[in-house]
């Protein structure tokens, strides 16, 4: 049997490039017969430029920005020469990642994004005529208005760059020269390749679904999201004219601009992230699959017999764009069965079924095995892989 094991990284405990090694070497010693080949993926979050970087090749370009509480976050870009002139791959999650606040400061009312404004900064002066910037992972919830102040726009009073919880004060006039700053980014092409699929607003948008796992109380969040829509009502007002609606993917013909903006799928990607590059132009398109179409997966997928995708927690999340979802909609096609296996598995038989999956196979079973998996996590994802490759490759 031709296996292919095409997982994103599991949280912050393993990256994409080590889960799929985890599991490769543990399918094979569990089914020596069995052809085992791998396919790290990413979904726009953790782990994408490093992902690309071992498929494109190219050059990583060291660049220094502010992380989501101000200190300094080492950060690096991906640039590649290409017939079309040169790419810069640029992941936030190095600028504004989870990962770079400890359990004990997270706080996205004060995280700011400011950094990521900075990597993009620095994107342009390597000359990238394209800048694709990778979504997911986020410690923040200001829907890119400290991007936009790390990119230039002035911010006398201090409230677009402290954190989404400073934007319930902003004013039109603190938005001023916004259409100035999109027309300064005219000639690139800015792709946003987001994790998620969800709106800015409203139950699964990014204050709602995204800040209580930041460290949000609900009443934060609630208070959050009043924050995005005065921002986000005030951002469009303050394009006007500038706004180019039809480079947003999923735009529909009656709805106010700002509707549009707010609405785009992948606009609550990262804090609300995707929002704030659309204000720049960005055009917002499924991380999973840009990198998946990036590796070549389909013939890949075509290939093999079997896929195991992975992740560290299968939750509703996962079928909002996620890595694991993409896998089974790719293989669908091909009549290649797919499997996940994850940290944990959140959502019931239905609908892990529903979303073309064959199985799904938790490494913590219990929540009382969740602190174990976390202390070891090759090691326990290796020995769930051994039962997992013994049930579906018989010797
Ligand atoms: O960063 C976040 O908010 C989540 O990964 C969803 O994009």
């Amino acid at each position: 049997m031709h296996v292919l094991v095409a997982p994103d990284c599991f949280g912050s405990s393993l990256t994409s490039a080590q889960a799929a090694a985890t599991i490769a070497d543990a399918w094979r010693a569990a089914a020596p017969h069995d052809d085992v080949r791998t396919c790290p993926l990413s979904d726009g979050g953790p782990g994408f430029v490093q992902t690309l970087h071992a498929t494109l090749g190219g050059e990583l370009v060291a660049a220094g920005a502010d992380g989501p509480l101000g200190e300094p976050a080492p950060a690096a870009l991906l640039v590649v020469d290409g017939p079309a002139g040169r790419t810069a791959y640029v992941e936030s999650a190095h600028a504004v990642g989870l990962a770079l606040v400890p359990p004990d400061r997270r706080d996205p009312t004060r995280t700011t994004s400011r950094g990521l404004g900075t990597l993009l900064a620095t994107a342009r002066a390597t000359g990238a005529r394209r800048v694709v910037v990778g979504l997911g992972g986020s410690a923040t919830n200001d829907a890119g208005a400290g991007m936009l102040v790390g990119l230039g726009l002035p911010d006398p009073r201090g409230v677009l760059a402290a954190g989404g919880g400073a934007l319930l004060d902003v004013r039109g006039d603190d938005l001023a020269g916004l259409a100035g700053l999109r027309a300064d980014w005219r000639d690139v092409e800015l792709l946003v390749a987001t994790d998620v699929d969800v709106p800015l607003l409203g139950l699964q948008g990014a204050s709602a679904g995204f800040a209580p796992q930041k460290g949000a109380t609900p009443e934060q969040a609630q208070a959050l999201e009043r924050a995005l829509a005065t921002f986000s009502r005030l951002a469009v007002d303050a394009l006007g004219d500038a706004l180019r609606p039809d480079l947003l993917a999923g735009s529909g013909g009656a709805r106010s601009a700002a509707t549009r903006l707010t609405h785009a799928p992948g606009a609550g990607a990262a804090g609300g992230l995707g929002f704030g590059l659309a204000l720049l132009g960005g055009r917002l398109v499924a991380g999973a699959s840009l990198v998946a179409d990036a590796v070549g997966l389909d013939a890949r997928i075509a290939a093999a017999d079997l896929v195991v995708t992975g992740e560290g927690r299968f939750d509703w999340q996962s079928l909002h764009g996620k890595v694991a979802s993409l896998v089974a909609e790719r293989a669908l096609p091909h009549a290649v069965p797919a499997i996940v296996v994850a940290g944990q598995v959140e959502i019931g038989r239905r609908e892990i079924s529903a979303a073309g999956l064959a199985g799904a196979y938790p490494v913590a079973e219990r929540p009382d095995q969740v602190d174990a998996a976390l202390a070891d996590p090759a090691g326990t994802l290796a020995a769930r892989v051994t039962r997992v490759a013994r049930t579906w490759s018989p010797a």
